[in-house]
C-alpha cells in the first residue's frame, strides 16, 4: 500500500455549465457532484489525507454538504484562488503529510477508478511526477491565423486528472510558476516546465471533467450503468434450492435437522448423513452460487467421516455472511414414511434457526410420506427439499 494526500479542487466558478451556480453543488442521480468525487477518495484506503479547496465565499454551503452526507474520512477546508492553479498552490501549503505523493484531483471528475489511483500511486514512487492521460481519438487541428494544420495523433494525449508528484517537487514548480507568472492549463505542465519528466499512466475514457450542460446527462447514465452492473454482481436477493436423500439403513442414527429421531433404522453416509441439514447447505450455497456441499466437504475426506451436518452448515453460513448475505427465509420438506417427523418438527426448527443466526419464524419445516409409493414409501431412504431466500445485509 503506497499513501498519498489529495488536493481536490473545487474553488471553481462552472461558467461552462451554464447552471447559475458552481457546477459542484449540482446533484447527479442521489448526491452532489463534489461528493461522487470526495468519495472515491474517502473510500481509497491508500488515501492518508483529503484537502479540499472551495470558494471562500461557498466555505460554509460545503461544510453545511460534509456534514449532511458524512464521509468516513476527515477533510480539510482550504480557501481556493482565483485561478485553478492559485486554487492547487493554497492546497498544497495547506497538507499536513509532505512526505507523501501529492494528487491533485477536479472536484468535477467524480468517475476515477480506485485501480488507476494505485497504478499512479506506484508510478509516482518510482519517476516522481505521473498523469492519468489517454490518446487522442479524435483529428486535432491547429489553427495559426487562417492557416491550419493536423497534428501527428499519435503522439498525443488528452490529459486528465489525477496528476500526482513528490510534494517538493510539485511545490518547487508551483513556486516558481508564481514567481515568474506562468499560469498552466494543468499541473503536470509546471513540472515539464522545469525540465522534469513526466510519465504518463493510461487512464479510461471515463474519467471524464464534467464540463458542459451535455456532461451531465453523460455522468447521470454513467452512474445509472454502474449501479445497474453491481446489482448484477451483488443483487439484493438471491434464491437456492437444495434435494438430498439418504439410504435407511440399521445400525446407524437418525438424524434430521441435527435432531435425534428414535426410529429403527438410521440414515447412511459418510458423514452423520443428515439429509435435511445437507439440503438446506445446498440451497445456501446454490444461493450464492457455490455449487454444493460435496464440492466443499469431499465424502472422500477421512475429515468429515461421521462429521456433524450442523457444524457442516454452519461452516457454509459464514462462508454466505462473507459474501454479505443475511437470510430471508428457510421453507423445506422431509420426505419420509417413516418416522413419524410431526412431534421433532418445532425442536428442529429452532434449532435450524440457531445454526443460521436466524429466527425461528424464518424457517418453516415440513413433512410428507409419498402414500407408500417409491423408495422413501417402502422406507428404503429419506429425501428432503429446501428453498433458501438471502437478502443483502445491509449493514455490510
Ligand atoms: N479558481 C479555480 C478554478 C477551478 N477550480 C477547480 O478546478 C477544476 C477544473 O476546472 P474547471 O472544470 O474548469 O472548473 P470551473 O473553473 O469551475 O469551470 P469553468 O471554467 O467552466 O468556469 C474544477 O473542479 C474547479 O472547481 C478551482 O478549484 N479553482
Ligand atoms: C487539469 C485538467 O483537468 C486536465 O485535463 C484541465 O486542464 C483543467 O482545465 P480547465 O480549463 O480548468 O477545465
Amino acid at each position: 500500500m503506497i499513501n498519498y494526500t489529495a488536493v481536490v479542487l473545487a474553488a471553481g466558478q462552472g461558467k461552462r455549465m451554464l447552471a447559475g451556480k458552481n457546477k459542484q453543488f449540482l446533484k447527479i442521480e442521489d448526491q452532489p457532484l463534489i461528493l461522487h468525487t470526495l468519495s472515491v477518495f474517502a473510500k481509497d484506503e491508500w488515501c492518508a489525507e483529503i484537502v479540499l479547496v472551495t470558494n471562500p465565499k461557498e466555505r460554509e454551503q460545503m461544510e453545511e454538504l460534509l456534514q449532511a452526507f458524512s464521509l468516513n474520512k476527515e477533510i480539510q477546508l482550504v480557501d481556493g484562488g482565483a485561478e485553478r492553479q492559485d486554487s492547487v498552490f493554497a492546497g498544497l501549503k495547506a497538507i499536513i503529510h509532505t512526505n507523501l505523493p501529492v494528487f491533485i484531483h477536479d472536484g468535477a471528475r467524480p468517475f476515477v477508478k480506485r485501480e488507476l489511483l494505485h497504478e499512479l500511486a506506484e508510478r509516482t514512487i518510482e519517476k516522481h511526477a505521473a498523469l492519468l492521460a489517454v490518446p487522442v481519438t479524435d483529428t486535432i487541428k491547429q489553427k495559426n491565423d487562417q492557416l491550419l494544420s493536423t497534428l501527428d495523433r499519435k503522439t498525443l494525449w488528452a490529459a486528465q486528472t489525477p496528476q500526482s508528484f513528490t510534494f517538493s517537487l510539485i511545490y518547487k514548480a508551483h513556486q516558481k510558476a508564481q514567481e515568474s507568472g506562468y499560469y498552466g492549463t494543468d499541473d503536470a505542465s509546471l513540472v515539464e516546465s522545469l525540465g522534469e519528466e513526466v510519465a504518463i499512466v493510461e487512464g479510461s475514457y471515463d474519467n471524464i471533467k464534467l464540463t458542459t450542460p451535455e456532461d451531465l446527462h453523460k455522468a447521470e447514465s454513467y452512474i445509472q450503468n454502474q449501479r445497474k452492473g453491481k446489482e448484477v454482481e451483488n443483487p439484493m436477493f438471491r434464491i437456492g434450492q437444495g434435494f438430498d436423500v439418504h439410504q435407511l439403513t440399521e445400525g446407524r442414527k437418525c438424524i434430521i435437522g441435527g435432531v435425534e429421531i428414535p426410529h429403527e433404522k438410521g440414515l447412511l453416509g459418510h458423514s452423520d448423513a443428515d439429509v435435511l441439514l445437507h439440503t438446506i447447505a445446498d440451497a445456501c450455497l446454490g444461493a450464492i452460487g457455490e455449487g454444493d456441499i460435496g464440492k466443499h466437504f469431499p465424502d472422500t475426506d477421512p475429515e468429515y467421516k461421521n462429521a456433524d451436518s450442523g457444524m457442516l452448515l454452519q461452516h457454509v453460513w459464514k462462508f454466505v455472511k462473507a459474501q454479505g448475505y443475511e437470510l430471508g427465509n428457510v421453507d423445506c420438506t422431509v420426505i419420509a414414511q417413516a418416522p413419524k417427523m410431526a412431534p421433532f418438527i418445532e425442536e428442529i426448527r429452532e434449532n435450524i434457526a440457531s445454526l443460521l443466526d436466524a429466527e425461528t419464524k424464518q424457517i418453516n419445516v415440513k413433512a410428507t410420506t409419498t402414500e407408500k409409493l417409491g423408495f422413501t414409501g417402502r422406507k428404503e431412504g429419506i429425501a428432503a427439499q429446501a428453498v433458501v431466500l438471502l437478502q443483502k445485509d445491509q449493514q455490510a
